[in-house]
């Protein structure tokens, strides 16, 4: 004998009808129960219908709509040529309706009659359908319950006599019988609870010792996560019963949680298929689950509120935790989950948000005495909680994982509030903020399953370094695939627009879809759009040069975000500000990265932070840090003008966005400061002697463009320059330099011997003379400038946000 059970969303219309009858028909040969749910949505139909009467509303229109459904179900079915022989009484059901009306009453067992009636229209059409081969069985003649009219338990002793003895007395190939429906030793009918009919099929497996207990449903199988978030969930092959109920409690909706109990009671295995997709395996519950992983899903379940019951009466005393657990008990307050620290100082349990005012109430009435007394302290209320639970019968005994799940929990800034494991070890829960539960599922289903991180980014500025950066991302999309990275550019902006697409900016059409765009950055835009995608590892990658933008670093980490500079501005402002935003990134555990504020690509401040922390120190730097000016003055040695120079500097992508950054001095200035504050000097920009090329007063208040037609008035008094060192065998050099905690910048004349000499066309040169490199310093060289090695610096720092 097999059990099947086909859920509602399997037997929503006349379609589904036909492909489940098809179903039962394939069982070759093998004589079959089937259990049938109503049909889909039509439970909840005959539900508000009680309530309406209940209230003594006129309920007519909805009323018709329940007879109009279930007429054309059955007129599609008699076209058929089947005669539906066992058509449930709709007049029997209006008397009822109309006595509810009346009475403005609704009892348990009038009730249990209205909710259950789908089940029956489901039977009626099926068993029509098949045939002479299907036999109606009632649920009420075999399915035994205990303890009310409504959510009742099946007795399961009782059900195997009934039966057994039904299925005697009426041999057939195909018993069809209404799931959710039992019957009650007063021989009045019952209801399971909500999607019961997973429970009378189980139970029906059990009594019957059935051969497998087939659960029909629109999905493949349990899945590993909630595939309505986690799109990247995939199939659980097979579970142990212990696995199944651990999921199914904790959230997993596919099984009603009821279900296993008599399945693992027996052992029946109980396979879980989708109607839509049969051919398919689907997930197998069973004493025979054999597999290494040691977590099998992670599920979680929301609305719920942790209750803490404390105060110096509960500490050492005997029987207070019984106290708290009966009198909620009696009360019928579902407890979800319990946690206790050893101080015993207080007891904190979470229950359904809905039983939280009865479960107060509860408490309340049972310790007034103790509280009066000032023994219990008023119960502590926590809302809008959620549980994250790993299950797995493997976890038990395997060391780190608690870790890791920790671990994830807070990659994805999410606070726990209380845990607990029991002591099998296949499951460990977390009570989270509610709102934060798919974040915490989706780190953790990434940290346990993918283990494919996502790196998500968000690019301010897409002018010269920005721009190429997009292309570095495009073209080195399946490089990251197969190292098992998912990068995604999710937001682009410039000064004035910003472009947001939850499913990944288009490489070939970003342009012009940021320039549709109506308005500009807002770091709450952004917060939102992180909030509602779920997204853990959001990048804000500053590529512009805007004060504006560096000064809200501070918010950008405080709000979770990691935060990749290429604009040097942030690290420039005060003393104060650049602490603070370490100390911020610390706290919030984000990056906050800037290697190309120094040198560009090269990797300056990256091993300069990794010296330092091995303990070196900088004795004295001397170098070349500007690409524009490098490249500058190697041309102007070449013949070219001042202002010629700095025209092809720009053009090759060099200089600041406003040349004269470069051309002042201030731009070295900046990355003297960057090296200096992070060796350990406690400097502002205004402590850095500066000897400008072209000084802040020429061509004040002009623009770009202005100061560029202007400067061709240099070119003359700076040739004499050049050529003046040329006349000693020297060339000109702009140098920075820190000295005993000195920090300047300027021109210098070097001569043939000087190891500056050869640096030009845009290459940077660093020598670092510390602690532990010394006499001869250690040296960096290559180009500091251009948008090809920034924006690869850059990159390199948005992969460096995903290492912990
Ligand atoms: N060039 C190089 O070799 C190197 C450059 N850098 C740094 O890289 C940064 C970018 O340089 P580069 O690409 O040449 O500059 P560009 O002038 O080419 O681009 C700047 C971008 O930033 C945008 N922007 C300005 N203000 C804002 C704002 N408030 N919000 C959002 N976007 C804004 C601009 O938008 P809009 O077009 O609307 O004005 C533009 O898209 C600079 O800080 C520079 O110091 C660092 C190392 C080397
Ligand atoms: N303008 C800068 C670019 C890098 O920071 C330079 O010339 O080095």
């Amino acid at each position: 004998m097999r059990v099947l059970k086909f859920g509602g969303s399997s037997l929503a219309d006349f379609d589904c009808l036909k492909r489940v009858k098809q179903l039962i028909e394939s069982q070759a040969g093998e004589q079959a129960l089937v259990v049938l749910s109503a049909p889909g949505g039509m439970t909840d139909q005959l539900v508000e219908l009680a309530k309406l009467a209940e209230q003594g509303v006129d309920y007519s229109v909805q009323w018709q709509a329940l007879l109009n459904r279930a007429d054309s179900l059955k007129r599609e079915v008699e076209q058929l040529d089947s005669v539906v022989a066992h058509w449930p009484s709709f007049a029997e059901l209006s008397d009822k309706l109309a006595g509810v009306k009346l009475l403005k009453h609704c009892p348990e067992q009038v009730n249990a009659f209205v909710i259950s009636f789908g089940e029956r229209v489901s039977v009626a059409l099926m068993v029509a359908m098949l045939g002479q081969r299907a036999t109606y069985l009632e649920a009420t003649q075999c399915i035994e319950t205990q303890g009310g009219h409504l959510d009742a338990e099946v007795n399961l002793v009782a059900s195997e006599l009934r039966f057994s003895e039904v299925l005697k007395s009426q041999p057939a190939d195909f018993y069809i019988m209404p799931g959710f429906t039992g019957v009650n030793n007063q021989s009045e009918l019952t209801t399971l609870g909500r999607n019961g009919s997973d429970y009378s099929a189980a139970v029906a497996a059990a009594c019957l010792k059935a051969e497998v207990c087939q659960i029909w449903t629109d999905v493949d199988g349990v899945y590993n996560a909630d595939p309505r978030f986690i799109k990247k969930a995939s199939k659980v092959d097979s579970l142990s019963y212990k696995e199944a109920m651990e999921l199914s409690y904790f959230g997993a909706k596919v099984l009603h949680p009821k279900t296993i109990l008599p399945c693992a009671k027996v052992g029946v295995p109980c396979e879980i298929k989708n109607t839509h997709n049969p051919d398919v395996p689907g997930s197998v519950i069973s004493n025979e689950c054999q597999s290494d992983e040691t977590v099998k899903a992670i599920s979680s379940l929301e609305n719920l509120a942790m209750l803490t019951v404390s105060g110096p009466g509960m500490k050492g005393k005997v029987g207070m935790a019984a106290r708290v657990f009966s009198a909620l008990a009696n009360d019928n307050v579902s407890i979800v989950l319990i946690t206790q620290s050893s101080c015993e100082f207080s007891i904190s349990f979470c229950v359904h948000e809905e039983d939280l005012n009865l479960a107060l109430s509860a408490l309340e009435q049972a310790f007034e005495l103790e509280s009066q007394a000032g023994l219990i302290e008023p119960v502590q209320v926590q809302r809008e909680l959620a549980i994250v639970t790993l299950v797995g019968d493997n976890m038990k005994a395997h060391k780190g994982l608690a870790a890791k799940f920790f671990d994830s929990l807070a990659q994805a800034q999410v606070n726990i509030v209380a845990i607990a494991q029991d002591s099998t070890e296949s499951a460990i829960s977390a009570v989270v903020d509610g709102a934060l539960c798919n974040d915490a599922v989706k780190v953790c289903h990434e940290n346990f399953f993918t283990h494919v991180p996502s790196i998500d980014v968000f690019l301010l500025g897409c002018g010269l370094v920005g721009q190429e950066l997009v292309k570095q991302l495009e073209k080195q999309q399946d490089w990251l695939a197969q190292r098992n990275v998912k990068l995604n550019l999710y937001g682009v902006a410039n000064s004035r627009k910003l472009l947001l697409d939850a499913n990944g900016i288009e490489f070939g059409a970003w342009q012009d879809q940021l320039e549709q765009q109506t308005s500009g950055f807002e770091l709450a835009k952004v917060e939102q759009f992180v909030r509602e995608n779920h997204l853990i590892n959001p990048v804000l990658v500053d590529c512009s040069s805007s004060q504006q933008l560096a000064d809200q670093y501070y918010d950008f980490l405080d709000a979770g975000f990691h935060v990749v500079a290429a604009n040097k501005k942030a690290n420039t402002g005060s003393f104060k500000y650049y602490q603070s935003l370490k100390s911020a990134a610390q706290k919030r555990q984000r990056k906050f990265l800037y290697e190309t504020n120094v040198g560009a690509g090269l990797p300056v401040l990256d091993n300069l932070q990794l010296l330092f922390g091995a303990g070196d120190e900088l004795l004295s730097f001397n170098g070349i840090l500007s690409g524009s000016l490098s490249y500058m003055f190697g041309v102007l040695e070449d013949g070219l003008s001042l202002s010629e120079a700095t025209a092809k500097a720009k053009a090759n992508g060099f200089t600041e966005p406003d040349p004269r950054d470069d051309l002042s001095g201030t731009d070295v200035a900046r990355k003297l400061l960057i090296i200096a504050r992070e060796s350990g000097l406690e400097l502002e920009l205004s402590d850095i002697e500066v000897e400008a090329v072209v000084p802040e007063s020429f061509a004040p208040g002009t623009s770009v463009d202005e100061f560029m037609a202007k400067l061709p008035e240099l070119d003359a008094p700076f040739a004499d320059k050049i050529q003046s060192a040329a006349s000693e065998g020297k060339v000109l050099r702009y140098v920075g330099s820190i000295e005993n905690g000195k920090c300047k910048v300027g021109i210098e004349a070097v001569d043939k011997q000087h190891a500056l000499y050869d640096i030009r066309d845009g290459e940077n040169a660093l020598a670092i003379l510390s602690q532990y490199y010394q006499p001869r310093p250690f040296v960096i060289r290559g180009y500091g400038a251009g948008a090809e090695v920034t924006s690869a610096g850059v990159f390199a720092d948005i992969l460096k946000t995903q290492s912990r």
